[in-house]
């Protein structure tokens, strides 16, 4: 079997608070159409790329709240982009936010799932790494209520075998973080594909603002580097409920270059044929795990790891969101 496919990064940009589930999809279903019209087999679409970014409002009617939620995979409205899958052969990375109701509890996570080009849903990703707060904080000029609207992932870091090669999946702020990337890698991940949504202004530190775009490639580029892998990272871009998102989505090359990116800050697509065997340059090389990683001289990063349980188990207790 080839070890090459072309790819697609699929930039959404803006989608209005009032905009309707079909109306996104069909944007949806059109940068698919065209990636396919350019050879693409496989696409990634944005994190929670069905709705506007929620998180950035503080949401008290609880029905509301409800509707950015996905009860169901494939439902009615999201149909049309599997039957699109099948009847082009494409297959794609879909960042949405998961309601199940267990009993009388309401989970909430920030999810993506990988489609095969058949059409099958063969993985699912939720966030591990939810930046933002719980609480409302009248200071901020847009708020970031990931912590509130999200549990924490449960599902770890899991890889998939599928579409010719071993896929990985992570969520924006995941991929500030190079352990994402490394537990992915050490399971075979040779294609890691990542979803964004980052404000331009980062209230807390905005002497940043203009690194954001740096920070989002170095972040990228660093990841697939280090461990020899593929990346797509796709933005949901542009002026999006008053607040500007960053665009830049790419495909970086296991050496670290980007080899394919976006020009604007709108619904756009780039794709690349990306060669998966490309990856042995780095990881049988400087990057061999094997011959050259030491986890004996790692400790402190996997330190705390109950502590850190316990804190999350606390922090969801007393959360108003999830004990609802
Ligand atoms: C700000 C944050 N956004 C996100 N949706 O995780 C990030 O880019 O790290």
């Amino acid at each position: 079997m080839s070890r090459k496919l072309i790819v697609a990064t699929a930039q959404l940009g803006p989608i209005a608070r009032d905009e309707p589930r079909s109306s996104t999809v069909s944007r949806m279903v059109a940068l698919m159409t065209e990636a396919h019209r350019r050879g693409a087999t496989l696409v990634v679409f944005p994190e929670l790329a069905l709705t506007s970014f929620f998180p950035r409002w503080f949401i008290e009617d609880e029905a509301e709240l409800d509707s950015f939620y996905e009860t169901e995979m494939p439902g009615t409205e999201t149909q049309p982009l599997f039957d699109a899958a099948r009847k082009l052969g494409v297959g794609f990375y879909l960042g949405y936010a998961e309601l199940i109701v267990e009993g009388e509890t309401k989970r909430r996570f920030n999810t993506t799932i990988l489609v095969d080009q058949t059409g099958e849903i063969v993985g699912k990703y939720r966030k591990v790494h939810l930046p933002g707060h719980y609480n409302f904080e009248e200071w901020r000029p847009f708020q970031h209520l990931e912590k509130r609207y999200f549990e924490h992932g449960d599902l770890g870091f899991p890889v998939f075998e599928t579409m010719g090669g071993t896929m990985g999946m992570a969520i924006c702020n995941d991929r500030r973080w190079p352990e994402t990337y490394r537990v992915l890698s050490l399971r075979g991940a040779e294609l890691i594909m990542i979803g964004y949504n980052t404000p331009v202004h980062y209230p807390q530190a905005p002497e940043h603002d203009h690194l954001q775009d740096f920070h989002n490639h170095l972040s990228l580029q660093a990841g697939a580097y280090a461990n020899g892998a593929w990346v797509i990272g796709t933005a949901k871009a542009g002026r999006e409920g008053g607040c500007d998102l960053i665009g830049g989505s790419c495909i970086v090359a296991p050496t670290g270059e980007i080899v394919a990116m976006v020009q604007g800050l709108g619904d756009e697509i780039a794709t690349a044929e990306i060669d998966l065997d490309r990856c042995k340059e780095l990881r049988e090389n400087v990057f061999n795990f094997t011959l050259h990683r030491e986890p004996g001289d790692y400790g402190p990063i996997c330190a705390g790891a109950d502590e850190r349980e316990a804190e999350r188990a606390r922090v969801t207790r007393d959360s108003i969101i999830t004990s609802r």
